[in-house]
């Protein structure tokens, strides 16, 4: 903004900056830096800088890879070559701004480039076209845009345009919004445009007063801004003004100010037209005769034709420029058309396939989980008839074990009680099945068990298993048999445990002896039979034993003469003779027919002395006569070899009865 109100004060700290943003390196600065130059230099009506700040600014920007100060460059580049009538140069650089502002749309810039293209078409008399690119420029920037001195330039050229072409009013009302647009923004340079535009229309209107109005508004801005040329044009439109109001006099001072502004600077073309002016003004005075002035008048003529001729010839190249540079880009756009019609094919297909992998992995995902749901759902109900029938077996085990009236019993592997079914609570006197659980087993056996217990505890620990007949002593002294099988849980279980059964054996056990008593005695005495023997050798093993031999005397002839009945009743009265007379422990066996033997464990000859002395000492009551002989156990001898001497010595003794 700086560069647009003090240019030269601007111009002047540049070098300095611009050198610090080059020692750092700074592109972006320094391409700032440059543009605000080739503002100031603008304003300044300096070209060649303009283009220079605006080559270095792209130069900058580009290496600063910033596209859009770079395009900035660029345009003003492109403006300063139109300024310099290098309108080839200026097309082509419009043109490959344009087609960058298509990659980096910013529509000040846009504003811009049609505005240089209207500048273009001005100068080369090309009205329509200009009012046109101005048009477009304003839609480019639309009505609210922050760009209002744009929008004053875009205004001040259609108003130019259409003060060309004739379209007075409506130039006079474009140059009204111009100058609303204008209000508030300082740019001098651009309010004296807007004025100079102002005064040329109402010339066009044969506004004399506006004209004035406008000229002085343009002197006065020239002196502001120490602008020679605009102070030269202001000059020009008072001189105008005056010749429109036939004051040959002041017209021709104005005129010539100009003509001395337009000089100074150099600008031949103005000072050309102004001279003209002057010089029709002299003539129109009558300063100069008539006749030269009718070869003069047609000599500005001539003059005047061949400059629009000159126009019109740069026109024709310029619309040839413009078609071509139309054409490059409409080749470019169409190229780059096709390529992103390419790109948004392959994005198409990708996208296309893409989908499609989508698509298959969503329904291949969707079967998974039905298949998973499936095997969840069928798990799910294998699972609950096997808690059901698990469940069922729970109930059916717990009505086994509560209503067996064998004993059920788990402990640990020290003998710790865990559970016990009501039997076993029963047959153990502990109470309740529940009161059992945590105490030790020896606490429900007699203290005479504690040995065995130990034992059984240590084998199903060992082994594994254990089982057997326990024999537990009974309140009513008798006892009680329970046989009992155990087994421990498989040795790696963490928590071991031992499950037990037993059952009470103690009837079976009853008959059991009953009947193994009953093998052992003579049906007919009620005495041992000859088993008894062999039971009483095994029993005795390792101890002394005393055996009486006794056999009746005369018995045949008893059962001969009497009876084998009576006979059998002497045998049983004899039996209990007998066995009235010896020792509890002693065994009464009947050998056969009318033997006895008395066998009679750890016998000493006291013993058998006294056994044998009270035999005979009794024998009056007996039921018959007897014979008897006794022997004790010699040394390791069988039991045979003691009842074959008793057997002697009994034989020996009926010998010396009947002699
Ligand atoms: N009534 C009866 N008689 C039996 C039984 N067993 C054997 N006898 C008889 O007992 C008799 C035994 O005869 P012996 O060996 O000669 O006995 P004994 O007549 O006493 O003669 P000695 O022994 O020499 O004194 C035989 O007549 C047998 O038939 C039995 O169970 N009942």
């Amino acid at each position: 903004m700086r560069a647009l109100v003090d240019p030269d004060g601007v111009l002047g700290i540049l070098p300095t900056e611009l050198a610090t943003a080059r020692a750092r390196n700074d592109h972006q600065r320094e391409a700032l830096l440059q543009l605000a130059r080739a503002n100031a230099c603008r304003v300044k009506a300096d070209w060649p800088c303009q283009r220079d700040a605006g080559i270095a600014a792209r130069k900058a920007a580009e290496a600063g890879g910033d596209a859009v100060v770079a395009l900035r460059g660029l345009v003003a580049e492109a403006r300063a070559y139109s300024a310099l009538k290098d309108y080839s140069r200026a097309s082509d650089l419009l043109g490959e701004a344009e087609l960058r502002l298509k990659q980096h749309p910013q529509p000040e810039l846009s504003g811009d480039v049609l505005l240089g293209y209207s500048s273009m078409s001005h100068s080369l008399g090309r009205y329509a076209m200009s009012a046109q690119y101005a048009r477009r420029g304003l839609e480019a920037l639309g009505n609210d845009t922050p760009a209002r001195p744009m929008q004053a330039r875009l205004l001040r050229n259609l108003a130019r345009a259409q003060t060309e072409m004739g379209e007075i009013a409506d130039a006079r009302e474009t140059l009204r919004r111009g100058q609303a647009v204008l209000a508030g923004i300082d740019d001098p340079k651009l309010t004296a445009e807007m004025a100079l535009e102002a005064a040329r229309a109402a010339r066009a209107a044969g506004d004399i007063a506006a004209q004035r109005q406008n000229g002085e508004r343009v002197l006065g801005l020239g002196r502001e801004l120490v602008n020679s040329q605009l102070a030269g044009l202001g000059r020009e439109v008072l001189g105008n003004a005056a010749y429109d109001a036939q004051d040959w006099i002041g017209a021709r001072q104005q005129y010539a100010e100009a003509v001395a502004s337009f000089r100074a600077l150099d600008l031949k073309r103005d000072e050309l037209r102004v001279l003209r002016s002057q010089i029709q003004a002299e003539v129109a005075s009558g300063a100069m005769p008539t006749e030269s002035g009718g070869q003069l008048r047609r000599l500005f003529e001539l003059s005047a034709e061949v400059e629009k001729a000159d126009r019109a010839q740069s026109a024709d190249d310029f619309d040839a420029r413009l078609k071509y540079a139309q054409q490059e880009q409409s080749v470019a756009h169409l190229q780059r058309e096709a390529e992103l019609s390419r790109q948004r094919a392959q994005a198409l297909a990708e996208r296309n396939r893409l989908i499609l992998w989508l698509e298959l992995l969503t329904v291949a995902v969707l079967v998974v989980i039905l298949v998973s749901y499936l095997q969840v759902r069928r798990a799910h109900a294998r699972l609950q008839s096997t808690l059901t029938a698990l469940h069922e077996r729970e109930a059916q085990a717990s009505s086994l074990l509560h209503m067996s009236k064998g004993c059920v019993l788990l402990h640990d592997i020290e003998g710790r009680i865990i559970m016990a079914n009501p039997a076993t609570a029963t047959a153990f006197g502990g109470g309740s099945a529940e009161a059992m659980a945590g105490k030790p087993l020896q606490e429900f056996l007699p203290a005479a068990l504690a040995g065995e217990v130990a034992a059984y505890l240590a084998k199903v620990a060992d082994e594994g298993s254990a089982e057997g007949v326990l024999v537990v002593p009974a309140a009513d002294g008798g006892q009680r048999n329970w046989r009992f099988a155990s087994n421990r849980t498989e040795p790696g279980d963490a928590r071991p445990f031992v499950v037990g059964q037993a059952v009470e054996i103690t009837e079976q056990a009853r008959q059991v002896e009953a009947l193994r008593e009953q093998g052992l005695r003579d049906v007919l005495t009620g005495a041992f039979n000859r088993r008894e023997v062999d039971r009483f050798e095994a029993s005795a093993a390792g101890r002394g034993w005393g055996v009486i031999a006794i056999d009746l005397d005369g018995f045949k002839q008893i059962n001969d003469f009497r009876g084998h009945e009576h006979g059998d009743t002497v045998l049983v009265s004899m039996a209990q003779f007998i066995g009235e007379h010896v020792r509890a422990d002693d065994s009464l066996v009947r050998m056969g027919g009318d033997e006895f033997v008395v066998l009679l464990p750890d016998a000493t000859p006291a013993a058998l002395e006294g056994v044998t002395e009270r035999l005979h000492q009794h024998a009056p009551s007996a039921a018959c006569r007897f014979s008897l002989g006794s022997a004790l156990r010699e040394g390791g001898e069988s039991l045979a070899s003691t009842l074959a001497r008793a057997d002697e010595a009994m034989y020996a003794a009926k010998r010396a009865r009947r002699s």
